[in-house]
């Protein structure tokens, strides 16, 4: 089956803080929020386009852990597949996104989740410690 994959990244810094991306387009998707991340090119590797996206959306390094789920549905003929991440180096900035924001403990729903994302961030909730 030929469906396009799309990476995402979960980056988790102290104290259980998770970083969210505001999307600026297409218009059916803008002003939702996502994880960081994208669809992964001909003959690349998964975990490399996850670092490669990460360093165009936002300009920092990251390292990538464990994955999260399996195979998360998108739209048909996608699917996306998510990791833990933490960053290296570099403080993300909104290159691409309308904003990016840090969502503490107890914060994690302040963000209207684009509908794939909303499953993964209670997975993850479920992995992080307790407020
Ligand atoms: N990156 C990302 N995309 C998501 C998430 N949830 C979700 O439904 N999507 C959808 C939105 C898009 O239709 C698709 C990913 O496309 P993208 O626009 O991020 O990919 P890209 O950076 O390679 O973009 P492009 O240059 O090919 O347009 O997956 C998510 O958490 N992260």
């Amino acid at each position: 089956m030929n469906e396009v994959v799309v990476v995402a990244a979960v980056i988790v810094a102290p104290g259980g803080r998770v970083l969210a991306a505001q999307r600026a387009e297409p218009p059916a998707l803008a002003g939702g929020w996502e994880f960081p991340g994208g669809k992964v090119e001909p003959g690349e590797d998964e975990t490399a386009a996850l670092v490669r996206e990460c360093r165009e959306e936002l300009g920092v390094e990251i390292a990538v852990g464990a994955r999260v789920g399996d195979d998360w549905p998108l739209s048909a003929g996608y699917v996306m597949r998510v990791w833990l991440c933490t960053l290296v180096s570099g403080t993300p900035q909104a290159r691409e996104h309308l904003a990016v924001r840090w969502l503490g403990p107890g914060e994690y729903y302040d963000v209207e989740w684009l509908g794939a994302d909303l499953p993964v961030m209670k997975t993850v909730e479920g992995l992080l410690p307790p407020d």
